[in-house]
């Protein structure tokens, strides 16, 4: 077996698939896990793979199975854990050797930690990594961020390893420390706004107009033959065919209707909101997250004041005109969210290219995105996605759609948060002139903060002042 060209650590979903990956593409890798027992399974999994994998029992002995320059990906939780690991590896790798960080990362860390290893003269690398577990044995789309070195020493192995969208690798080094895992940070945010779409969705469908399961199946499915067509969308239409082996009923009926998150979209909030920005259907899925683990509350609201729900009136073209639009929104505020952070980093993030990479093996892959490439690649006025002529039809023609289920469904009871913030938002930015002026004459009035006038320079007050 050839010297491993990469060393893996934490061999559980993620980091398994991952090093299989790579030995399925002919990449000599060595591989370890803090739990030493699970490695024999793992070497069993890999079958005839395992030739590949110089399996380890511990981090000291893949270090000692590297060549130099080291390259030493970690893939296990990026919070308290990878610092520790840190404080593990960094006694145990010489000046050039490169450590990666694919898990979900908190941006900011990644940029301490770049620092931290640069004053050992290492390099740290954050990948982001999309496609779940079979994305990321068989391709995922990958974001990185750090030097140019250690993108020298990774491009032929992630390029390799990665989903190709027309023999195109969705991979590439995205700028310094931080800004992969920004970028797959925001990746997620928008996959949170795309689920909770669908979610809503599903809502008006089977409770709203009263389809049964399989039809409602049937409709995600004749959507993702469309322009909606998506990773997202083709599993809701599996998962609502399932059912539980135990109770014979549909799976979805037996799940509780409390969803679980780890963070990232919940980041891509507080990014956006510290960079002066908003992602109203960002905020509105993990609110939607946040409200439905509120299971207990809710069921005493319940209680209190009625489930009813009126029926809806809507048919499917106009769901699916509706949909097309909101899709449009999520990406459009996703892709502000990047354009403000590369502002303010100086990352000069190519929203055409961070679209390209986005195409096939992440969870947000969807048709939408060869046409928002492509619209960047046009030029899209001020950066912004919402003013792309390409999409311009896309959002008129979707508008009274949306407007329409919006209203539909909000008349009847039914919530739908991330539909109605796309359209708010999309309502408010369409006006040139809003309603902050009263906000800032309130403000001026309670707390003398001062307010700019539209017929002169500089700071005033108002009349209550005189
Ligand atoms: N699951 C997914 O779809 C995706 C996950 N990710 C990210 O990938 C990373 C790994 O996730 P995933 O594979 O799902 O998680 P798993 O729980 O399946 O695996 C976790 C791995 O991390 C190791 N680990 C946990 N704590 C420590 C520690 N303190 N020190 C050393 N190793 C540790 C575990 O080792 P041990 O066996 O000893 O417990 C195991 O190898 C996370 O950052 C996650 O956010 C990114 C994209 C998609
Ligand atoms: O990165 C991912 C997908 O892209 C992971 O699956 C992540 O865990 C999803 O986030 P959450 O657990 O908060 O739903």
């Amino acid at each position: 077996m050839s010297d491993p060209k990469i060393g893996i650590y934490g061999l559980g979903t993620m980091g398994a698939a991952l090093a299989l990956n790579m030995a399925d593409k002919g990449i000599a890798i060595a591989a370890s896990n803090r739990t030493a027992s699970v490695i024999p399974e793992f070497m069993e999994r890999a079958g005839d793979l395992a030739e590949n994998i110089t399996a380890v029992d511990d981090l000291k002995a893949l270090i000692d199975a590297l060549p130099k320059p080291r390259n030493l990906l970690a893939m296990i939780p990026s919070t308290g854990p990878m610092d520790a690991f840190l404080d593990d590896v960094i006694p145990m790798l010489e000046a050039g050797d490169t450590v990666i960080d694919a898990g979900n990362a908190d941006f900011h860390s990644t940029r301490a930690r770049a620092a931290r290893l640069a004053e050992h003269d290492l390099h740290f690398v954050g990948l982001g990594v999309s496609g779940g577990e079979e994305g990321a044995r068989h391709g995922p789309s990958m974001m990185m961020g750090g030097t140019d070195h250690s993108w020298s020493e990774l491009k032929p192995v992630l390029e390799k390893i990665a989903a190709k969208f027309d023999g195109a690798p969705c991979v590439d080094h995205l700028g310094p420390d931080g800004a992969g895992h920004f970028v797959k940070t925001v990746h997620n945010g928008i996959e949170y706004a795309d689920m909770q779409v669908i979610a809503e969705t599903y809502d008006i469908l089977r409770n709203g107009l009263g389809m049964d399961l399989p039809a409602v199946a049937d409709q995600f499915d004749a959507w993702n033959d469309g322009p909606l067509g998506s990773y997202l969308m083709e599993i809701t239409a599996k998962v609502l065919r399932y059912d539980d082996p135990e109770t014979g009923k549909p799976a979805v009926d037996v799940i509780r209707d409390s969803a679980g998150q780890k963070g990232t979209g919940r980041w891509t909030v507080i990014e956006a909101v510290k960079l002066g920005q908003s992602a109203t259907m960002i905020e509105a899925a993990v609110a939607g997250r946040a409200w439905s683990a509120e299971k207990p509350l809710r069921e005493l609201a319940a209680k209190a004041f009625g489930e009813d729900r009126g029926a809806l009136d809507l048919d499917v073209t106009t769901i699916e005109a509706a949909l097309r639009v909101a899709r449009v929104l999520e990406y459009a505020q996703g892709f502000r969210i990047l354009k403000a952070a590369s502002d303010e980093y100086d990352w000069n993030l190519d929203p055409a290219r961070i679209a390209e990479i986005w195409r096939a093996g992440c969870i947000i892959r969807a048709k939408m995105l060869d046409d928002i490439s492509a619209a960047f690649r046009d030029g899209a006025p001020e950066g912004q996605l919402l003013l792309a002529s390409a999409f311009r039809d896309t959002i008129q023609d979707g508008i009274p759609a949306l407007r329409q289920v919006v209203g539909t469904a909000v008349a009847a009871g039914l919530p739908v948060p991330a539909l109605a913030s796309a359209l708010a938002w999309y309502d408010t930015m369409r006006q040139s002139r809003g309603t902050a002026n009263v906000v800032q004459a309130q403000r001026d009035f309670f707390g003398r903060h001062g307010f700019e006038r539209l017929d002169a320079e500089g700071a005033h007050h108002g009349p209550w002042w005189d």
